[in-house]
């Protein structure tokens, strides 16, 4: 790989765009196949999957024989805060636009850590009666699960650090860097 200039507080890239891409096509994939001729809404977590909500939408999009009918909506939610470690509670910031009653659901995170936000999305949206729900998730951080939830579709296996980019942020930065990458442990407190 060539030489690449991090910006300030990035230690290192854990894993690039390509990788990051070709996880998606793969779920992609997987979900084309599951929702070939149902109408499918998916439902982004802002702010965090942005970016795999619509890299995703768009990848579904060119799978042959894939569902013709996609729709997006997005729900805010938030736990960390500025933190770097989940307050556990989670905060709905804003719902969705559409109602999902009688809706076949994804929804769409760019991580799983200790699964509440998960967890709290899927007992939320599960109570509104979608024809079915399920999951997508980018990336999975598996080493601090504090409840178990059920993942249908996963991209790729976190290292166990904390991560930003490509959607994650440190108190509201670096969520525009298009590969994910391990902070400097001196920005982040003891
Ligand atoms: O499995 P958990 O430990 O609950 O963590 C996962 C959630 O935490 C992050 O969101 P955050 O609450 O930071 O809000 P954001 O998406 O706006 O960054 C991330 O985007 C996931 O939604
Ligand atoms: O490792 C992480 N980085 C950023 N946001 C997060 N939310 C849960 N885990 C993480
Ligand atoms: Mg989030």
């Amino acid at each position: 790989m060539q030489h690449q200039t991090l910006p300030p507080g990035i230690e290192t890239i854990l894993l690039d765009a390509e990788t990051i891409a070709g996880a998606i096509r793969r779920m992609a994939g997987e979900i084309a196949r599951d929702y070939a001729d149902r109408p499918l809404v998916l439902v982004g977590v802002l702010k965090g999957a942005v970016f795999v909500t619509a890299d995703l939408a768009r990848a579904l999009a060119e799978v042959p024989g894939g569902p013709t009918d996609v729709q997006l909506d997005f729900i805010a939610v938030s736990s960390y805060g500025n933190a770097h470690r989940s307050s556990g509670e989670v905060r709905l910031v804003q719902d969705t636009t559409y109602a999902i009653e009688g809706k076949y659901v994804v929804i769409v995170e760019d991580i799983i850590d200790n699964g509440h936000t998960l967890h709290y999305l899927r007992a939320m949206l599960g109570n509104r009666q979608p024809a079915s729900l399920r999951a997508a998730v980018l990336l999975d951080k598996p080493y601090h699960r504090a409840i178990d939830v059920t993942v249908d579709y996963t991209g790729l296996t976190c290292p166990d650090e904390f991560v930003v980019g490509y959607g994650l942020d440190y108190q509201e930065r670096y969520r525009t860097l298009p590969y994910l990458a391990k902070l400097r442990p001196e920005v982040l407190p003891a």
